[in-house]
């Protein structure tokens, strides 16, 4: 990850969709994400989003054992310039196409994605530039492997591989970091990003009726709250026939922790003005950023 400097941070406006109806049929799926984007760019009172975030694995069905199933090969190089036109998957080529069309910057949920070179299948964010370029990609680090016990086991480790690299990306108007869902739950990652120079954080999500209540707001207050920064998560909305209930939700937060606006369990969109002054005021105002003591815990000042 390069750490050049971060484009000078301006108001933009936000859309996270909060995405019903995914079935086992992909390419339903793949409609219906490109209409909500297209109807999510007509934005709200006369404004329209800069950049629009879809949720967690929207192509498939939530659930370690679909994501081989509906894996598709990417074969994204960092630094080297993706040919669209020669994508074998269908949901880049949908998400660049429905970005160009729209003229928005696109942060495509996730996907699952088999790696030709190693054969293993990584939990997968892709980003669009309003050109329809694929600009970065971020493959799930911590992967989803808990249990608590009469409540929800899940282990994505059983068919998913963990990335190794972190990633943002910049636009014209801020620098993007970002993470998937229980990447959240790791503080080093947002930690390092918000220290790289990004503005905001965005982690495509699906939390569950168990820890949705009790961890999907508070981490994300205080991931913003310690870094200063913007948070926001985007989940699919909850389907009661589907076999994992997502918590829904969709958030984003200011750097002074403040929820600006929350959607509840139903398919929504939610448009957000981004304001760079809070980020500054709450800097300003509450000087952590400058006074760390890296003296004091030198192991994590890297
Ligand atoms: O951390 C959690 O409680 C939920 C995480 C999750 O659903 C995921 O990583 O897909």
């Amino acid at each position: 990850m390069s750490t050049s400097a971060a484009p000078h941070f301006k108001p933009f406006n936000l859309a996270l969709i909060q995405l019903g109806r995914t079935s086992s049929d992909k390419p339903s799926n793949l409609r219906h994400a490109r209409e909500m984007i297209l109807r999510a760019v007509e934005g709200q009172n006369g404004t329209k989003p800069d950049l629009v975030v879809l949720p967690e694995c929207f192509n498939s069905p939530y659930g370690h054992v679909h994501f081989p199933n509906y894996a598709e090969t990417i074969g994204f190089t960092p630094g080297k310039q993706y040919d669209i036109s020669a994508s074998s998957s269908e949901s880049v080529k949908m998400l660049s196409a429905a970005a160009k069309e729209a003229k928005v910057w696109l942060v495509g949920g996730s996907i699952p994605e088999r790696d030709e070179t190693d054969g293993k299948v990584y939990n997968t964010c892709t980003v669009y530039s309003p050109d329809g370029a694929l600009v970065t990609t971020h493959r799930k680090v911590h992967l989803f492997d808990i249990d608590i016990p009469g409540k929800i086991t899940f282990k994505e480790s059983e068919t998913l591989t963990g990335g190794t690299t972190m990633n943002y990306f910049d636009t014209d108007f801020a620098r993007v970091g970002l993470g998937i869902c229980y990447d959240v739950r790791f503080p080093e990652l947002s930690m390092i990003s918000a220290r790289k120079g990004c503005h905001i954080l965005i982690y495509p999500g699906a939390f569950n009726m168990t820890t949705g209540p009790l961890h999907w707001s508070l981490l994300q207050r205080a991931r913003a709250i310690d870094n200063q920064v913007y948070f926001s998560m985007c989940s699919p909305a909850r389907d009661l026939s589907a076999g994992y209930h997502a918590w829904g939700h969709s958030m984003v937060v200011d750097p002074m922790g403040k929820v600006l606006a929350e959607a509840d369990e139903t398919e929504s969109i939610l448009h957000i003005p981004i304001a760079p002054e809070t980020y500054t005021e709450a800097r300003a105002g509450i000087p952590v950023t400058t006074q760390r003591r890296f003296d004091v815990y030198p192991d994590v000042s890297k």
